[in-house]
């Protein structure tokens, strides 16, 4: 923590150049637009104020917070995503700034690189600019390559986290951001969980960690119990299930879960999921592969036990066997396409 209460997250790229000084706009003479620094350049004081940015635009907002493309002032190149959130939060501000710190150093997951703080204390995540915006965004359905490429990023996003003790809880194409590169990652932690070790789980009350959060067209049937608890194991488990429900939806080009025409209320929602068959594949899409068939069976099981872990994902055919290059090639055309729209 620096004096100011800025808490900096160590680095995780260490090809990008860092700021070692500590004058305002000394951060990256040569940096090509959009480049982002890790650490974030100091400012004049050495510390880490928001006033030392400046707005360049809106970039949306949610339910937590608001999202601003901001600059490092003096600087021209210097670009990042701003969150901050709409409340500060007393008692989950902890868990959120170690969710963060445990997040860093793998490159499929959204870099907070600062959480510093607003006027009334409130979190604010100096975050690494995803320019292309999110895989929401993305008109109809996403060709196969792309999508394992898509696939593997999210899973060893999420196998990073679980390795780590960190449940994700938001997992849905609007939490998977995009570059103009071509790149994907998992972003938006905001309803993150630390998990308690595995090898602490004796005590059941301490075990167990809320899983009642997220987006319900997203959220696995366990998740509708009331006040739905997990242990490790569950919460990463349900993990799965949101991934499995965002691979088929960008597959198909719509929600899966009711017919796409329809804004579903919660309780048409938790019946589908409780109640109905695990959404699937349909067995007319002649697109489909074999490998993506059994790629969204093995997230999508009612039962969490059954549900692949991340690790095992990361050798799943779907995942292990893609073409690198025609699927990563696939995703940077579908992102430039969908910026260009
Ligand atoms: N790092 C980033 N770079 C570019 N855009 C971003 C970044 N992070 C978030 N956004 C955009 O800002 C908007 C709000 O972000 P986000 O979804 O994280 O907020 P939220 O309050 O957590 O939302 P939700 O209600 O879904 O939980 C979204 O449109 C998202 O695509």
């Amino acid at each position: 923590m620096t004096p100011a209460g800025t808490v900096m997250m160590p680095p995780c790229a260490p090809h990008l150049m860092f700021c070692r000084g500590r004058g305002r706009g000394r951060a990256h003479a040569a940096a090509a637009p959009h480049t982002v620094m890790s650490p974030p350049p100091c400012s004049s004081d050495g510390r880490l104020k928001l006033s030392d940015f400046e707005w360049v635009a809106d970039l949306g907002e949610g339910a937590s917070g608001v999202v601003t493309k901001v600059r490092l002032r003096g600087t021209t190149t210097t670009l990042f995503a701003l969150k901050v959130a709409h409340y500060p939060a007393p008692d989950a501000g902890k868990d959120h700034d170690e969710v963060l710190r445990r997040a860093t150093g793998s490159p499929h997951l959204v870099r907070c690189h600062a959480i510093l703080r607003g006027d009334a204390n409130q979190p604010a995540c100096l975050l690494e600019l995803m320019d292309a915006g999110s895989l929401a965004r993305v008109r109809g359905a996403l060709p196969e390559p792309a999508l394992a490429e898509v696939a593997t990023r999210c899973v060893a996003g999420l196998a990073h986290l679980h390795a780590r003790g960190v449940a994700h809880l938001d997992i849905k194409p609007d939490n998977i951001l995009a570059t103009s590169q071509g790149d994907a990652k998992i972003g938006d932690l905001s309803v993150s969980r630390i998990l308690p070790p595995p090898a602490a789980c004796t005590n059941r009350s301490r075990s167990r960690v809320s899983i009642a959060v997220g987006t319900t067209a997203y959220m696995s049937p366990e998740r509708f119990a009331p006040n739905a608890q997990a242990g490790p194991r569950g919460a990463c488990a349900a993990d799965i299930w949101s991934l499995g429900v965002t691979v088929l939806e960008l597959f198909l080009g719509h929600r899966p879960i009711l017919p796409a025409e329809e804004r579903p209320s919660w309780k048409m929602l938790r019946d589908a999921i409780c109640e109905g068959e695990p959404p699937s594949v349909p067995e007319n899409a002649a697109a489909a592969s074999e490998e993506l068939r059994r790629f969204v069976e093995a997230c999508l099981h009612k039962d969490p036990r059954r549900r692949a872990t991340a690790a095992q994902l990361l050798d799943h055919p779907f995942v292990a066997s893609r073409d690198l290059q025609a699927s990563r090639q696939a995703l940077r055309e579908i992102i430039r396409d969908t910026m260009q729209a």
